[in-house]
């Protein structure tokens, strides 16, 4: 071993023994709080005196009630942070750190050694930082900088100086199993080891390797609107979670992970990433997708359609005589001019075209759909939208307590006093003396009784009619979405220009779902937009951070929703538009329209553009097939180029990819994907397949990422990657529209290190044969 190399083993086996040391007093430590919150939660009840017989044997029942919470809260706190930092501790002890400088602050004159780890160490006396954390203001020079002047920001200010080292380590089980000197080295030793390794089951914190521009990612903290534009496999997921784990970090003491939200393509991915956040002792995000949130919203009005389910239409049923109208629609309806048309069609509700719903009781109308309009529209126009509608609400509750004081003598209600049972009586009678605050005899005459007991009645019966008003369900929301449609010229004041030619088509077909109680994916945006500019915004102010990734699949509905959704958090939008899969974002090349959500000023951009995934050949083949792909840059990685079968049938298709399979398992791979079209190419590729001995299908519903041979369709494998792709069937026959390229191109991003492509006849035409070898069956 050279002197070098022992010299740094010899502080590896210091730290680990610090390591070790406060792991046992941790454990000491977590087991004591343990028993200390288990017995505070044994003896809960012992502590607190429960008295309430006087107010203020209340009062102290609940303050000593609250004050037995603290007890137990502080405790429970002490206990999570001590457990927390144990679990850092015992993942530190095999590989405590992964990067060292040597960091010379301007006017001093020895340079300090910082090592850099997952998480902070200091000695026994606390002041000497064997480790600190990759997040430390310092560990940015490791990120930004090669040796030469550097700087780091602090919170008390600029800090600059010179990176006079910069080493890197591979430590496992203890043991240095290699170091670089990163000015001797060239390029990056340890990124090319960790990119070329195959993957298991999850997504892998990245923080070892961050590179500079990534780096920028995870630390910006300006503004409100983060927007990251990447090529496919240039880290944006990467990026997003360590940024979650930094902000964690930087604001641990305002900021829990229940605060951060992130919006991911589905419940699948969701298992992919799930690793990255625990492996750097931080607690994973909420997480959820769009899909979720509106069937949370919406799925009690209506049976809304899925964005698969969208997607497997716009890719199968190619030849369906309303094939035209529908991709239209999903165009038009995502387009922020049919945005602004819905912002305007709300404005003009101020002066007309409101609906209601009236309101009846026992079959009789209380109300008609047309007094509660005619009321709406009598306020004066110039008090604010919503305060008309709460004033409306007043109004009606007005109207109900007429129509009970009315009821009251009708003879229902006689008759439901008489079949009143003695349990039912006694209830009535104990309510109304609740409510009155005294014991003394309620029903004292007849009149006094019936009055009181037909009240109740009365009251319980209009209480669902109430509550309804209460939730504002007397707008007619449905109705006012469907007038939209009613009358293909509705559109023409409301925006600029015309609308698309199939305008006739689309309201009629609107109109029809609508009146089935279904709705196509592409009017849920809009359908919740309508109803929340009417009736108010719900809104989370505990989120603090939104970030949303594969965000070139959302439309300027979606984004001004989120925006509204959550006004106290930051946003940070990662996609790409060469992966843009969904019929209505095909037209997008970037994000230029998103500024203007928060505005110029509070908004910035960072691009990436080279690629870490796959390898170099891999690269070079599928930057070919999008327009601006000379832009991607491909990390240095060899591998095969990328393979085009042409076979001649699905028979020997099978056969070829069976072989194809076995070879590749053979050559150690854990996880090949074999990418469809879609979910219906899927099902007869999985039957097909069905003698690859414990092969998968992956379907839109599916929760976990599978490892192994998957089938899959491609919009699934969409943030996803594998050790090979095999794309099923690349034919023009498949794949010969100019419209499917960004879904091709996102499926051949998917290969890490093998990309084979097969073809029953003539290979799509987005396949340049330059940078693929070719072979003919
Ligand atoms: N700095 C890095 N160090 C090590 N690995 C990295 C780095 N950046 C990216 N990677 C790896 O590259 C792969 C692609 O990263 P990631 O999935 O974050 O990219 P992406 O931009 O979200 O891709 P896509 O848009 O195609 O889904 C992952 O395996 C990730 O671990």
């Amino acid at each position: 071993m050279k002197p070098e190399i022992r010299h740094e083993q010899e502080r590896v086996d210091r730290v680990i023994e610090t390591i070790k040391e406060q792991i046992g007093s941790l454990e000491n430590e977590t087991g004591r709080r343990q028993e200390e919150v288990v017995e505070i939660r044994k003896n809960f009840w012992d502590e607190v005196k429960v008295n309430t017989d006087t107010f203020d044997d209340f009062l102290e029942t609940v303050l000593s009630l609250r004050q037995q919470a603290q007890v137990l809260t502080v405790s429970q706190g002490t206990h999570q942070q001590a457990v927390k930092k144990l679990a850092s501790l015992r993942r530190m002890k095999e590989k405590p750190y992964f990067g060292r400088i040597n960091f010379l602050e301007d006017g001093e004159s020895t340079a300090e050694k910082v090592y850099i780890g997952i998480a902070t160490l200091t000695d026994k006396t606390g002041e000497d930082f064997l480790i600190y954390d990759w997040r430390a203001p310092i560990s940015s020079v490791y990120y930004d900088y090669a040796p030469g002047p550097a700087e780091y920001e602090t919170p008390g200010g600029l800090i600059k100086g010179k990176l006079v080292k910069k080493w890197q380590y591979i430590i496992k089980d203890g043991s240095i199993d290699s170091m670089f000197d990163t000015s001797l080295t060239i390029g990056d030793e340890i990124l090319q080891q960790v990119l070329g390794k195959r993957t298991d089951n999850y997504m892998h914190s990245i923080v070892a390797t961050i590179q500079r521009r990534q780096n920028q990612i995870i630390r910006h903290d300006k503004g409100r609107l983060l927007i990251v534009q990447g090529a496919a496999g240039s880290g944006k997921t990467s990026a997003a979670l360590q940024r979650i784990a930094y902000l964690l970090y930087k604001y641990r003491s305002s900021l829990n992970a229940d605060q951060i939200i992130l919006f991911s393509p589905n419940a699948m991915f969701n298992s992919y990433v799930s690793n990255v956040l625990p492996e750097l002792g931080e607690e994973n995000m909420e997480q959820v997708t769009f899909q979720e949130y509106l069937n949370h919203r919406l799925s009690s009005e209506f049976q809304v359609e899925g964005p698969y389910e969208q997607l497997e239409y716009v890719l199968n049923e190619t030849t369906a005589p309303s094939y035209t109208t529908r991709t239209a629609a999903i165009r038009f309806k995502a387009s922020t001019r049919f945005f602004e048309s819905v912002k305007s069609y709300r404005q003009s509700l101020e002066f007309s075209g409101m609906k209601f719903k009236g309101v009846k009781f026992r079959g009789e109308s209380i109300v008609t759909p047309e007094q509660v309009k005619e009321q709406f529209y009598s306020y004066d126009p110039s008090i604010k939208f919503y305060n008309r509608i709460e004033k409306l609400t007043e109004w009606l509750n007005g109207e109900l307590d007429k129509a009970e004081k009315r009821e009251r003598k009708k003879p229902w209600v006689d008759e439901k006093i008489e079949l009143l049972s003695k349990e039912d009586y006694q209830k009535v009678y104990k309510h109304l003396q609740n409510n009155k605050g005294t014991k003394e005899d309620l029903f004292d005459d007849y009149d006094g009784e019936h009055e009181a007991l037909s009240k109740m009645i009365v009251r319980k019966r209009f209480k669902r009619l109430r509550n309804k008003i209460e939730r504002l369900l007397y707008v007619d929301i449905k109705g006012i979405y469907h007038q939209l449609f009613a009358d293909p010229e509705t559109i023409d004041s409301l925006m600029n220009g015309s609308p698309p030619k199939e305008w006739e088509d689309i309201c009629h077909s609107t109109v029809s779902m609508l009146s089935e109680g279904k709705l196509f994916y592409e009017d849920a945006t809009p359908f919740l937009l309508l109803k929340e500019l009417i009736l108010g915004f719900q809104t989370n102010t505990s989120i603090k951070h939104v970030l949303i990734d594969e965000a070139q699949d959302y439309s300027p509905f979606q984004f001004e929703f989120l925006k509204r959704l959550f006004p106290s958090a930051k946003m940070t939008v990662l996609g790409d538009f060469n992966q843009a899969i969904f019929a209505h974002a095909r037209e997008h090349v970037d994000f230029s329209t998103l500024t203007d959500l928060y505005g110029q000023e509070e908004t910035d951009t960072i691009k990436l553009t080279q690629s870490y995934r796959s390898t170099r050949p891999i690269i070079e083949f599928t930057r070919g097939l999008v327009p601006d792909g000379y832009r991607i840059t491909a990390f240095d990685r060899e591998g095969e180029k990328p393979t085009l079968t042409k076979v001649k049938n699905h028979h020997e298709l099978h056969g070829h990819i069976r072989l194809k399979v076995d070879e590749l398992l053979k050559s150690g791979y854990h996880s090949i994907a074999i990418i469809c079209k879609s979910a219906a190419e899927s099902e007869s590729a999985f039957t097909g397949l069905h003698a690859i001995r414990d092969l998968n299908k992956i379907k839109a519903g599916s929760l976990e990422y599978e490892q192994g041979v998957v089938v899959i369709p491609s919009y699934l494998a969409k943030g996803i990657e594998f050790d090979a792709v095999i794309i099923y069937d690349a034919s023009s026959r498949q794949y010969g529209d100019e419209s499917l390229r960004r879904l091709f191109y996102t499926a051949c991003t998917r290969a890490m290190h093998e990309l084979q492509l097969f073809s029953v006849g003539e290979p799509t035409p987005f396949i340049e044969e330059k940078e693929i070898h070719l072979r003919e069956i």
